[in-house]
């Protein structure tokens, strides 16, 4: 199936239940996204737009039956999208506001994003220090024995059967005077006689016809009256004793780790230790990050209206801890020419917008996708704050998550919509769903899911317990800031003890950091300097 295979139209008159049954395949998610608020780009068009296939303020929506051609592939645009032809922002008053029912269910719209690319772009071979991040495409295989050689574990003398020992001096320290043994990293050494022993460091080759490894705290050397040395030991050395066998840990071509696992600082040094100079792993994805909003200001104090840009300073190293290559944010002007050409030129694989999701008169997003004539696969999630959030595909494999402006709701966006498709894109497996019982009770929304900031706390009378924190509105970032993971809440709300499901954050989940490449520096927005909130 290919990626526009998956984000057709569904089969007319499909019709799915909004909970969700195991099994649900993509398409019927993808129905229940466009259920009833959906219409085709051409029909919205003759009919007028403004009202055509989408919720109204009462909170009913048309039907959705008949006022829908068809045919399957049609272009889905989501609610509160204006026809062609009508100027952004002419029809602010009449757009629709955002409401909750006809929004997408929270694990839905994570699953369409999962599924709105059928996988990652081929692998690539890079230099070992720039797979950091990345998913392995091959499975890794060892180029070695690892230990390549018989190895000692300890400082000390390599002996020969029972003691006491003879004790020799390798031939190679015989012209330097000093006796160190032998050393980690020399060349194979003659072998040991039965009952001789010679000094050996850590990680030495062990000589051959050596049965253990005497410890040098376990060993007393005593000169012999008629010249020469002996070494003593007041326990046995058993056979094998302090030895790293070659091939201890793995012989040469067995299978370390498989295809799929992501390459974290550990995977770098065993892939090094097991002989890799370079990785065949899938491509970071690359997003790019527009912040819109005439209203915002990159430095210094809020002043005459204008605030400071909460969200190119969080998104972009919040992309690299996600392992995406992301450049500097730009910042668009609130234009929708100048939004247009941004989303045209740019190559991303995932192009991230903040603001202008709502139906203000400069909210330019959703007009910009009906003129590039992108196909809008989310528009609109249960899930407060946030949920005006989009996802639209601008072109087979390319496509923009839009998100809310208030920085809270964009975070939650973020974990939503974003982060499942760049998954994806980096073919990272999904990760098992966490959770925690609560530590005290938490409001809920009546209809939508909530995420809810939470930091860990472990006692020995609760053992381990989320925490809600405060400080959670739409446009706070002081409860996020502290947290440890976002709780998802369901609707209703929730009472201490309950389990909920953890979205973890990337610094406190198993991501790896994904910024070497793409360069911090490059990334740094605005050379930021401090937290303006
Ligand atoms: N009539 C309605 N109005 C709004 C609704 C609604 O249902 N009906 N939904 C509200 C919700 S919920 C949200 S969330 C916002 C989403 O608005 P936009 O995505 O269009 O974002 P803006 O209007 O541009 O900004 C909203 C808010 O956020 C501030 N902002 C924007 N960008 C940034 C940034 N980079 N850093 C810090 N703060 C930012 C902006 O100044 C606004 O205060 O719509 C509601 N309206
Ligand atoms: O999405 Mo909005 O208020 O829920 O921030």
């Amino acid at each position: 199936m290919t990626d526009g295979d998956r984000g057709g139209a569904p089969p007319d008159g499909l019709r799915v239940p909004r909970d969700e049954g195991p099994g649900d395949p993509f398409d019927d998610a993808l129905a229940l996204a466009n259920e009833g608020r959906g219409t085709v780009a051409a029909d919205a068009g003759a009919g007028g737009g403004a009202t055509g296939g989408r919720p109204v303020p009462g909170g009913e929506h048309p039907a959705s039956g008949g006022d829908r051609p068809g045919a399957g592939g049609d272009r889905v645009v989501g609610r509160g999208e204006r026809a062609e032809g009508i100027p952004s922002g002419a029809d602010a008053s009449a757009a629709a506001p955002r409401r909750g029912p006809a929004d997408l269910p929270w694990h839905t719209a994570r699953r369409i994003a999962a599924r709105a690319v059928s996988g990652p772009p081929g692998p690539t071979t890079t230099a070992l220090g720039e797979a950091l991040g990345r998913t392995l495409a091959e499975p890794l295989t060892a180029l070695t024995d690892l230990p390549s050689f018989d190895t000692s574990a300890m400082d000390g003398w390599a002996v020969s059967g029972p003691g006491p020992w003879r004790l020799d001096r390798p031939a190679d320290d015989a012209a330097t005077g000093a006796h160190p043994g032998i050393l980690a990293g020399h060349a194979p050494t003659e072998a040991l006689l039965d009952g001789h022993a010679v000094p050996i460091a850590t990680g030495a080759r062990v000589p051959a016809g050596a049965t253990a490894v005497l410890r040098r705290e376990h060993g007393e050397v005593r000169e012999l009256a008629g010249g020469g040395r002996r070494l003593y030991a007041p326990r046995l050395a058993p056979p094998g004793q302090d030895i790293r066998p070659r091939g201890q840990e793995c012989r040469r071509g067995d299978q370390l780790l498989a295809a799929g696992v992501l390459v974290t600082p550990a995977v770098l040094g065993l892939a090094a230790a097991a002989g890799y100079d370079e990785l065949t792993a899938y491509p970071r994805p690359r997003a790019e990050v527009l912040v819109l909003g005439d209203e915002l200001l990159d430095s210094g104090l809020p002043q005459d209206g204008r605030i400071r840009d909460a969200l190119g300073p969080m998104l972009v190293p919040w992309l690299h801890a996600l392992g995406v290559e992301a450049p500097a944010p730009r910042h668009l002007a609130d234009d929708a020419d100048t939004l247009y050409e941004a989303l045209a030129r740019s190559t991303a694989d995932v192009v991230i917008t903040t603001g202008g999701t709502a139906s203000g008169p400069v909210d330019h997003v959703h007009p910009t996708l009906r003129r590039l004539g992108a196909e809008v696969l989310v528009d609109g999630v249960a899930v407060r704050p946030g949920h005006p959030m989009l996802l639209a595909r601008l072109a087979p494999r390319r496509h923009l998550v839009g998100l809310p402006g208030n920085p809270l709701a964009a975070v939650s966006g973020l974990c939503t919509l974003a982060e499942p498709l760049l998954r994806t894109l980096a073919a990272r497996r999904p990760v098992e769903p966490y959770r925690a019982p609560l530590a005290a009770a938490v409001h809920g929304h009546p209809q939508d899911v909530r995420l809810v900031p939470v930091v860990y706390r472990d006692d020995e009378r609760h053992g381990l317990t989320a925490e809600p924190l405060r400080f959670h509105g739409p446009a706070m970032l002081r409860g996020i800031a502290a947290a440890d993971a976002l709780a998802v809440v369901p609707p209703g709300g929730a009472d201490p003890g309950t389990e909920l499901e953890l979205l973890e954050l990337p610094w406190s989940a198993g991501w790896a950091p994904g910024s070497s490449a793409a360069g911090p520096a490059a990334g740094a927005p605005y050379g930021f300097s401090g937290g303006a909130e």
